[in-house]
């Protein structure tokens, strides 16, 4: 099990990770999702002691990182799958990698074969695709066969099949009781992968749950209605009596309306009675995509812009009665957040538990490669 307690970094005046304090379980795929910069990385490093937290602890099996009895062999990790000596066979990879950790040397060619690299093994990994890149990674992840394992977006760059793969390797591998903690910023990923979600934004935690709570919590229904194009006027009217109705109404780009609030016969009902004639109305469920984005939509630190000039206009037009529904429970954090006053930063340690492995050329990666 992993534990992180009040786990904070700051790096100068930047926060990272604030108050960080969650369990990972054995047994299950734990996803640790949030934005670009939410601070997945940097946790992960300091549950693999990379960095020293500024403030709290984060331990595994009850010790910290360096304080581990054979790393190697109990904690396995991708961080970086760009981290490699190109030079090299995966198999010469491997094997170095087996002998500073006194694994044995037919633990490579097991690796190897799990992800699919037996066929290449022999080439040097600067040759590799994204993808195989990314399989060496994992490779190095299994090499000690450890019970605890972390993946930082493992699935960056892998095509669907190799995505659908690395999803059934994670459940696999929790499936014989390991604990597995996987990140990624894609919560229809991670909705098909994972049993539980740890959620952050801006380093803070926004969702600690079952993936099948985050769902049923999340999954709002909604009626999509539209009038006569030409009839705006008509709209506007619905609009006024579905929101009098306790609707809560937004009017989509496309010129549709979403209700939320209302059953359809009583949206039918209201339009029969103001008069007012129905292109559309059909029952839709926001998808767990968009749940997710409106949790963390506060706490996204990259955003792009709508081009005024170019009349790209971001956020359709609100309406009467309308107010997004909030993820149940976990408003998105404030901007301006910060560590208690005058708490310090803590020292950096060099050097990786596990050296990782590395891709090279952006070509996808097939599986007929490997053959
Ligand atoms: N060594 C560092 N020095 C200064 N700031 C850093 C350092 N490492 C990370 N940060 C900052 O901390 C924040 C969290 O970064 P982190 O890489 O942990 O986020 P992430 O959730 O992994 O993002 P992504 O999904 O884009 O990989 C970011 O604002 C980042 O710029």
């Amino acid at each position: 099990m992993i534990e992180a307690t009040g786990l904070t970094k700051s790096y100068g005046s930047k926060t990272a990770v604030y108050n960080l304090t969650f369990r990972v379980q054995p047994g299950k795929v734990t996803g640790f999702l949030g934005p670009n910069g939410a601070g997945k990385s940097t946790t992960m490093r300091m549950i693999l002691g990379l960095d020293a937290p500024s403030a709290g602890t984060v331990t595994i099996g009850g010790y910290q990182y360096r304080q581990l009895p054979n790393a190697p062999r109990q904690v396995g990790a991708l961080l970086d799958a760009n981290a490699k000596h190109g030079g090299r066979s995966a198999r010469s990879h491997l094997l170095c990698l087996a002998q500073l950790s006194g694994i044995p040397a037919r633990r490579v060619d097991e690796v190897l074969d799990v992800v699919g690299l037996s066929q290449v093994a022999a080439k040097r990994s600067k040759g590799f695709s994204l993808g195989m890149g990314q399989r060496l990674g994992i490779a190095t992840a299994l090499l000690g066969d450890p019970q605890v394992l972390l993946f930082d977006e493992p699935v960056n760059g892998l095509d669907p099949e190799g995505i659908r793969w690395v999803r059934e390797l994670m459940r696999r591998l929790a499936s014989e009781g390991r604990t597995v903690f996987v990140s990624s910023h894609l919560m229809s990923e991670m909705a098909q992968t994972a049993d539980h979600l740890i959620v952050i934004g801006r380093g803070q935690l926004m969702a600690d749950q079952p993936v099948n709570d985050f769902i049923e919590q999340n999954s709002t229904s909604f009626a999509r209605v539209r009038t006569p194009d030409s009839e705006e006027q008509q709209r506007e009217k619905l609009v006024r009596v579905l929101a009098e109705a306790g609707g809560q109404v937004q009017q989509e780009p496309e010129g549709t309306l979403r209700v939320v609030g209302l059953e359809l016969p009583r949206i039918s009902e209201l339009a029969h009675q103001a008069d007012v004639r129905l292109w559309e109305l059909s029952p839709h469920h926001a998808s767990l995509e968009e749940a997710y984005m409106r949790m963390t939509q506060g706490a996204v630190d990259y955003r792009s812009t709508a081009d005024q000039r170019a009349g790209l206009q971001g956020q359709p037009p609100q309406v009467a009665g309308y107010g997004p529904p909030q993820a149940a429970g976990y408003p998105p954090p404030q901007g301006g957040f910060g560590p208690p006053p005058g708490a310090p930063a803590g020292p950096v340690p060099a050097g990786p538990p596990v050296a990782q492995p590395a891709a090279a050329s952006p070509a996808p990666y097939r599986p007929e490669d490997a053959r």
